[in-house]
C-alpha cells in the first residue's frame, strides 16, 4: 500500500443516504441555472466511459438530467460507496464478549487519560485511547518485547501523547483527502446522472437498446444508467413499467446488463442477485468492484496494539483501531512502506488479516488450556489468533489438506511465535475424529466458492459454475459432520463448533447447517456472541424454511459492513453422536473415545441419525422433521444430489440401489433394517476376527504387510535373475 491508496473506514456504514448527493446536485443545478438555461439533452452526448473527453460531460446538461434521473441516481454505486464511507457507527458488543475480552487481556491501570477527546474528526484517536483501558497484556515477558520499543522508565502517558501527536497529522491529512475524494465522486455522480436515457413519457423504455451506439461493444455508462433505471422501475412496476412487459422481463434485462457490466456469468449473477432486493443487489455488485480496507491484527503473543500502532506510526503509517468490536485490529489507511516487510512484520508483531476473518475466532472464543482443532487452517490467520487468545497454552491442532498451503501455515506459526500449535496435513473429512477427537472446540473455516471475496479474486465471477455449487457444499457438509463428531460434548469448558465460510450463498451456509441439524440432532445453533454486527442468517429462502435459530448465525456483506462477505455459525454439541444403537454404552461414548468409535463409525458417519429428543430452552422436545422448518434437502436441487449420494452409498456397501430405492416405503424400511443388520454383523465379525488375532499380528499393519510382499517379490526376482545368469553362463 502506498500513499496514493487510501482506504475507507472499516465497519458498518450508515444506511444509503441520498441527502448528501441531493445537496450537491441542487447546488450544481442552481449554479448552472444562473449561467444559462438548461438545453435539451441530445443523444449525441452519449459517451463511453473510456472516452478521453468523458470527464467534460457538459455541466449545463446536469440540472435537467439530474431531475429526470434523480431517482435512478440514488442507486448508483458511487453513492453507495459514499454511504460506506459515511459516519462511523460504533458497533455494540455483547456483554459476554466484553467480559471475554476483559478476561483475555486484563486491564492496563497506569495509562493516563487521553489528551485529545473533543476534537472533531479525531474521534478515532479516542478509540485508541479507549483501547488502552483494556490494552493487550501478556503474562509471558519473554514473548513481550514491548521494552524494546519503550525504555523501562518510559512513562506510558508520554508514549501515548507521542503516539497521538504523530497520528494527528496523518489522520487530518487523511480526512482532508477523503473529503476531497468524496466531492470528486459526487461530481462524477452528477455527470453520470446527466447521461441520456430513453424516456417515453413517465415510463422509461429500457428495452429500446441504445447501449450499443456503434452496434458493437456496449457503452458502459449507458449500460449503468439502464441498470439503475431498471432497478427504479422494478421498485414501482405499476407506475413505471411498460404495459406489455412483466417483472420477469425487467429482471431478465437487469441480469443481462449486470453480467455485461460487471463481467459475471449469468448463473452466478442470478444466484447472488436472488439474495437481495434489486437495489441492494446493485450495491453488492458495486462493492465487489472496490477493495476492502487493509487491516492488520496485532499478535498479542509478541506485543500489544498500542505499541504496535506507535511503531508503525513512527514509520509513517496512517492507521486507527478497526472498530469497537475488535481490540487487536488496526485499519491501515496509508503506508509509505510495504506492510509485509516492516521489521515489526518480520518480528511477528502483526499479521495482515481481513477484518471479517477475526469473527469466526471471536465466536469460537477458545480458552487457555483447551484442546482446539482448526480443521482447514492454512495459511493460519485464524490458527494464530486462536493461539494468541489461548496465550500459547493448551493445544491447537492446525490441519490443512494442502501440503503447499500447510507450509505457509507453518511459516506464520513460527513468525508469530505460536508454541502451542501442531500442524497436520490430512483430509479432515476422513481424518477426524479417526486420528484425533475429543476436542473442546473445533473451527471449520471451510473451503468455499469465495463469493464473499470477489473484490480480491474477480476470477470467481466466471469460474464458479453449477457443479461447484454441488461439489463444494457437499464437501462442506462432510467436513462439518467430521467437525461435530470431533468435539467432546462433555467438555467442561467448551463443546463448540464454529462453521464459517467466505461465501455469501445459501447453499454453502444456511443449507449446510440445516443439513447438519437434520443429521446430527445432538447439536444446536447458539448465539455467536458477535453482537449486532452483521445481519442474521436466513430463516427462509426462496420458499424453503430453515430452523428458526438460523437467525442466530451471522452474515457479513461488503456493501453493508465494508468487510469481506462472510458467514459465521456457532454450534453447541449437546450430546454424543451414537454410532449404531443410541442406547449402546460403548458406542455412545464415541466422543470421548474417538479412536475406538472411529472404526465403527467408518463411512456410516454421515448416515447416523440420533433420535434422542433434543430439548429446547423451554424443555420441550424440538420437532426437526416437519415442524418449524421443512426438509430443505427435499427441494428440487437437493433431492437429486441426495438421491445420487444415496445410490453411491448403497453401492459402496455392496447393495444394489435399484433394488432398494425403487421399492415402496415399506420395503425401503425393511431394506434399511437389513442394511443396518448387515452392517452391525460385519462390524461384529471384524471385531471378533481382530480379537482372535495374536497380539503381534494385531500390531502388524496393512502397510507392513505390503512391504513384506514387496520384499518377497524382489527376492523372487533376484533368484530368477541369478538363475538366468547361470543358465547363460552354462550355455556359453
Ligand atoms: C478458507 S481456507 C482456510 C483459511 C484459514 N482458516 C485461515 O484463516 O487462514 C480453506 C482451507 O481448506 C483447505 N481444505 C480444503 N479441503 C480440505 C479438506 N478436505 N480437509 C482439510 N482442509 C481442506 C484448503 O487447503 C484451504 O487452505
Amino acid at each position: 500500500m502506498g500513499k496514493g491508496r487510501r482506504m475507507k473506514k472499516q465497519g458498518p456504514p450508515a444506511p444509503l443516504d441520498e441527502s448528501k448527493i441531493t445537496i450537491l446536485k441542487k447546488r450544481k443545478a442552481a449554479e448552472a441555472a444562473e449561467t444559462e438555461a438548461a438545453p435539451k439533452v441530445v443523444a449525441a452526448k452519449k459517451r463511453r466511459r473510456s472516452d478521453a473527453d468523458e470527464d467534460v460531460v457538459t455541466k449545463k446538461d446536469a440540472p435537467k438530467k439530474s431531475k429526470v434521473n434523480g431517482a435512478a441516481s440514488k442507486l448508483t454505486g458511487k453513492e453507495n460507496k459514499k454511504a460506506v464511507t459515511a459516519k462511523k457507527q460504533p458497533v455494540p458488543m455483547s456483554d459476554s464478549e466484553d467480559e471475554e475480552m476483559d478476561d483475555e487481556f486484563g486491564d492496563l491501570d497506569d495509562v493516563s487519560e487521553g489528551s485529545l477527546d473533543s476534537q472533531d474528526g479525531l474521534e478515532r484517536l479516542s478509540d485508541l485511547e479507549d483501547d488502552e483501558d483494556d490494552s493487550v497484556l501478556d503474562s509471558d515477558e519473554e514473548d513481550h518485547p514491548r521494552e524494546a520499543m519503550f525504555s523501562d522508565d518510559e512513562d506510558l502517558s508520554d508514549a501515548e501523547e507521542r503516539l497521538t501527536a504523530a497520528n494527528i497529522e496523518g489522520l487530518s491529512r487523511k480526512l482532508d483527502l477523503q473529503r476531497q475524494a468524496e466531492e470528486e465522486e459526487a461530481e462524477q455522480e452528477l455527470q453520470e446522472s446527466a447521461m441520456q436515457t430513453n424516456i417515453a413519457g413517465d415510463r422509461p423504455d429500457v428495452f429500446a437498446d441504445e447501449t450499443r451506439p456503434d452496434g458493437l461493444a456496449p457503452d458502459l455508462q449507458l449500460l449503468r444508467q439502464r441498470i439503475t433505471d431498471t432497478i427504479r422501475i422494478l421498485g414501482d412496476l405499476k407506475t413505471l413499467g411498460q404495459p406489455d412487459k412483466s417483472r420477469v422481463d425487467y429482471v431478465d434485462l437487469l441480469l443481462n446488463d449486470i453480467c455485461t457490466y460487471y463481467g459475471y456469468t449469468r448463473y452466478l449473477a442470478e444466484k447472488l442477485f436472488n439474495l437481495f432486493t434489486p437495489m441492494e443487489a446493485f450495491a453488492f455488485f458495486e462493492a465487489n468492484e472496490t477493495p476492502r480496507p487493509v487491516v492488520i491484527r496485532t499478535n498479542t503473543l509478541r506485543t500489544n496494539r498500542r505499541s504496535l500502532a506507535q511503531a508503525l506510526i513512527n514509520r509513517g503509517v496512517v492507521l486507527e483501531p478497526v472498530g469497537k468490536w475488535s481490540k487487536v485490529g488496526l485499519q491501515v489507511f496509508e503506508s509509505p512502506v510495504p506492510l509485509g516487510a516492516t521489521p515489526e512484520y518480520l518480528a511477528g508483531h502483526y499479521i495482515l488479516q481481513a477484518a471479517s476473518s477475526f469473527l469466526p475466532v471471536m465466536a469460537l472464543a477458545p480458552q487457555p488450556g483447551e484442546r482446539v482443532l482448526d480443521m482447514a487452517a492454512a495459511p493460519g490467520g485464524k490458527t494464530t489468533y486462536m493461539s494468541a487468545l489461548m496465550r500459547n497454552t493448551g493445544c491447537v491442532i492446525a490441519n490443512d489438506a494442502s501440503k503447499p498451503r500447510a507450509k505457509g501455515l507453518i511459516g506464520n506459526i513460527h513468525r508469530l511465535g505460536c508454541k502451542n500449535t501442531i500442524v497436520t496435513n490430512m483430509d479432515a473429512r476422513t481424518a477426524f475424529p479417526k486420528a484425533m477427537g475429543g476436542f473442546d472446540r473445533v473451527l471449520l473455516d471451510a473451503p468455499c466458492t469465495g463469493t464473499g471475496v470477489i473484490s480480491k479474486d474477480a476470477g470467481v465471477k466466471t469460474s464458479k459454475d453449477e457443479s461447484d455449487f454441488l461439489r463444494i457444499p457437499h464437501m462442506q457438509r462432510q467436513l462439518l459432520l467430521a467437525a461435530i463428531d470431533s468435539v467432546d460434548h462433555a467438555s467442561k469448558t467448551g463443546g463448540y463448533v464454529v462453521y464459517s465460510t467466505c461465501s455469501v450463498t445459501v447453499e454453502e451456509n444456511e443449507a449446510v447447517v440445516q443439513y447438519i441439524l437434520r443429521k446430527r440432532p445432538n447439536v444446536k445453533i447458539v448465539d455467536t456472541g458477535l453482537g449486532d454486527f452483521g445481519s442474521p442468517g436466513f430463516v427462509s429462502y426462496m420458499g424453503k424454511k430453515f430452523d428458526a435459530k438460523m437467525a442466530l448465525t451471522r452474515r457479513y456483506f461488503p456493501h453493508r459492513e465494508n468487510v469481506d462477505g462472510f458467514y459465521v455459525c456457532k454450534l453447541k454439541k449437546t450430546g454424543p453422536t451414537p454410532i449404531a444403537k443410541p442406547t449402546d454404552d460403548t458406542t455412545s461414548s464415541a466422543d470421548r473415545h474417538p479412536r475406538r468409535a472411529s472404526s465403527k463409525a467408518s463411512s456410516a458417519d454421515e448416515e447416523v441419525i440420533d433420535k434422542t429428543p433434543i430439548l429446547d430452552e423451554d424443555g420441550a422436545a424440538m420437532d426437526f422433521e416437519g415442524g418449524a422448518f421443512g426438509p430443505f434437502e427435499d427441494g428440487d436441487e437437493d433431492a437429486e444430489r441426495i438421491a445420487r449420494a444415496e445410490r453411491n452409498r448403497l453401492r459402496r456397501k455392496g447393495i444394489n440401489p435399484k433394488g432398494v430405492l425403487n421399492k415402496p416405503k415399506k420395503n425401503k424400511e425393511e431394506a434399511s433394517k437389513t442394511e443396518a443388520k448387515a452392517e452391525s454383523t460385519q462390524e461384529e465379525k471384524k471385531e471378533k476376527k481382530e480379537d482372535a488375532k495374536p497380539e503381534a499380528a494385531k500390531k502388524s499393519s496393512k502397510g507392513e504387510k505390503k512391504t513384506v510382499t514387496k520384499a518377497e517379490k524382489s527376492e523372487k526376482a533376484d533368484k530368477k535373475e541369478k538363475k538366468e545368469k547361470k543358465a547363460k553362463k552354462a550355455s556359453k
